[in-house]
């Protein structure tokens, strides 16, 4: 506890505060990533507000938020309360709750399902498959690039999550995630609402000014409860009649205890994990790749010089794959600088402190909330050269680049960071490599006969950010990558599953790889009778 003389220390600086309203008329309800960026230009990387009496703490550089959220992370590892996702009825979901024993629980399921590990051995080949069925819809759609990107990114957490494989946009797991997704875009600024900052507002009626966001996120709550509800009735079911598929949620609720009171709180918190896998993952995915079709657009150099890396390292007649990664550094550091440049959550999610504590002779009160602005970091003149660049060589070492670090910060600090970004990046990353190497993105020729040039500053009027819609040109590169393409989304459709005797582990072969995946089978378990046939559409391993 802090003595009487301590309590006498400065709050960090800020700008000059209205009486009682303190600064709630200068935070803007949209773009408060670039508004706190300016403020960090007058007033340093630890800046502080208030608003009716509440505390806000806006952390502008990597060092202050890895100092307090990593280094300190056991006072600044809770949640504030979020009103309007307690109203979406996502308050006990891990991304909302409270730091404390639930919390742990929930996060550790999360965590080793979403493990480095894991992701490498278990997923790549679900994040493989979709990268060429979004390639090839993209080709044959490109107006619907929006939704094939959601689709993508909800595809592969569907899969691992619940193990259900989409095959159209019209399938309810995908509607239920364009809901979800469509519903935090447009949720209002996470902690910033006028609900959020006066709480009361969403006892009161509608027509009362002030109580949109309430009435909003009430409307949108029943999206969330079929989110929850619709997946896991579905993989009970698949479970007593025996053919639920290998998922998250079959895993946790295949070794549910036999005591009922006890499963009533286990079947809550898988329930809650599971949705907020769906709730977190899609929208932020899909909305980096947006930004990465908008940098390509405005910085044509860097598509061509990626293509060239790709065609030179895979070459021409295979998709890369996974195992091509450590081979195509200016792939990765298209990546980075599309994470780095314009990311899907520019302010992070706001963590709150537990107790008082004091930073380089600053008194940050104890339950401050706590906003790790990621959009000043990646735009911190003194560690980016020209930030508001596309740019990936940046990160290259000289002479080729400058040596510039990796972005720090769009997956957020300490022990709150995002448990799902292992999965993003590698969604991310075959995405990119996949289409770069099958598609030429253009600028697209509006009505006047000129190039369409889209504005980069995107909209953040949610949760998650992401580009004001525009137009581009999709093309296949070549007739011959096209075919490879179909060839690739063909031979996916072709899946084969085995199930091992003693576990319930699965996977799914692209028929390209079913000679070497029965040999290992073979090797690895001596009773086992292989059959397969490639004429027909699909095939079994059959295990006695
Ligand atoms: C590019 C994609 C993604 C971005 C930019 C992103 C970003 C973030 C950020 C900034 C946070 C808050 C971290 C903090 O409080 O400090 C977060 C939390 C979280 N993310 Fe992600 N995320 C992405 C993808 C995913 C995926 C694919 C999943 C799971 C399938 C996921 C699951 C979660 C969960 C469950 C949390 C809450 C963690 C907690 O409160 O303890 N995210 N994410």
């Amino acid at each position: 506890r802090l003595s009487a003389s301590t309590r006498r220390v400065p709050l960090p600086p800020g700008p000059p505060a209205d009486p009682v309203i303190g600064h709630l008329r200068l935070i803007p309800s949209a773009g408060q990533d670039i508004f706190f960026y300016e403020l960090s230009k007058i007033y340093g990387d630890v800046v502080h507000l208030k608003v009716m009496g509440r505390t806000l703490i806006v952390l502008n550089s990597v060092q202050a938020a890895v100092d307090l959220l990593n280094k300190r992370s056991y006072n600044y590892s809770d949640r504030p309360s979020l009103p309007i996702f307690n109203l979406f009825g996502l308050g006990d979901t891990l991304a909302i709750a409270n730091y404390g024993h639930e919390f742990r629980l929930q996060r550790s399921i999360v965590q080793r399902f979403l493990s480095k590990e894991k992701c490498e051995r278990d997923y790549h080949p679900v994040q493989t498959r979709e990268a060429q069925v979004l390639a090839e819809a993209l080709i044959v759609r490109p107006e619907d690039r929006l939704d094939l990107l959601l689709r993508f990114a909800t595809a592969i957490i569907i899969d691992i999550g619940y193990g259900h494989q989409v095959t159209s946009t019209d399938d309810p797991f995908f509607k239920m995630a364009q809901d979800s997704s469509h519903v935090l875009a447009t949720s209002g600024p996470p902690g910033s609402t006028p609900v959020d900052l006066f709480p009361i507002l969403q006892y009161l009626p509608s027509w009362i000014p002030g109580t949109y966001y309430a009435t909003f996120a009430r409307r949108a709550s029943s999206k969330f409860t079929t989110l929850r509800e619709y997946p896991f009735l579905r993989v009970m079911e698949q479970l007593a009649n025996g053919t639920a598929k290998p998922s998250f949620l079959a895993s946790q609720l295949d070794v549910l205890s036999e005591d009922p009171q006890e499963n009533a709180a286990s079947i809550k918190r898988i329930q809650a994990a599971a949705a907020i896998l769906y709730v977190a993952g899609g929208e932020t995915t899909s909305s980096s790749l947006s930004f990465f079709f908008l940098a390509m657009v405005l910085f044509p150099e860097c598509q061509k010089k990626a293509q060239e890396e790709i065609d030179s390292v895979v070459g021409t007649d295979r998709l890369p794959e996974f195992r091509d990664r450590d081979s195509l550094p200016y792939v990765e550091c298209l990546l980075q600088e599309t994470l780095r440049w314009n990311h899907a959550t520019p302010s992070g999610v706001p963590h709150k402190t537990l107790e008082d504590d004091i930073y380089k002779g600053m008194l940050i009160p104890k339950g401050s909330t706590v906003i790790a602005n990621t959009r000043s970091m990646t735009l911190d003149e003194t560690v980016y050269k020209n930030p508001f660049d596309f740019e990936p060589s940046r990160f290259l070492p000289a002479p080729a680049g400058r040596g510039e670090p990796h972005p720090i910060g769009p997956f957020g600090f300490g022990r709150r960071i995002c448990p799902g970004r292992h999965l993003a990046t590698d969604s991310i990353w075959i995405a990119i490599a996949t289409i770069l190497a099958t598609i030429s993105i253009s600028r697209a020729i509006g009505p006047d006969g000129k190039e369409v040039i889209p504005d980069a500053v995107p909209i953040a009027g949610g949760l998650t950010s992401h580009p004001k819609p525009f137009p581009c040109r999709l093309e296949s590169r070549t007739s011959a990558s096209l075919k490879i393409l179909r060839q690739a989304v063909e031979n996916a459709k072709v899946l084969m599953s085995y199930r091992a005797v003693d576990s319930l582990d699965e996977i799914y072969i692209s028929s390209s790889e079913w000679s070497q995946a029965l040999e290992k089978l073979e090797q690895a378990t001596h009773d086992v009778i292989a059959g397969a046939s490639l004429e027909g559409v699909s095939w079994d391993v059959k295990l006695i």
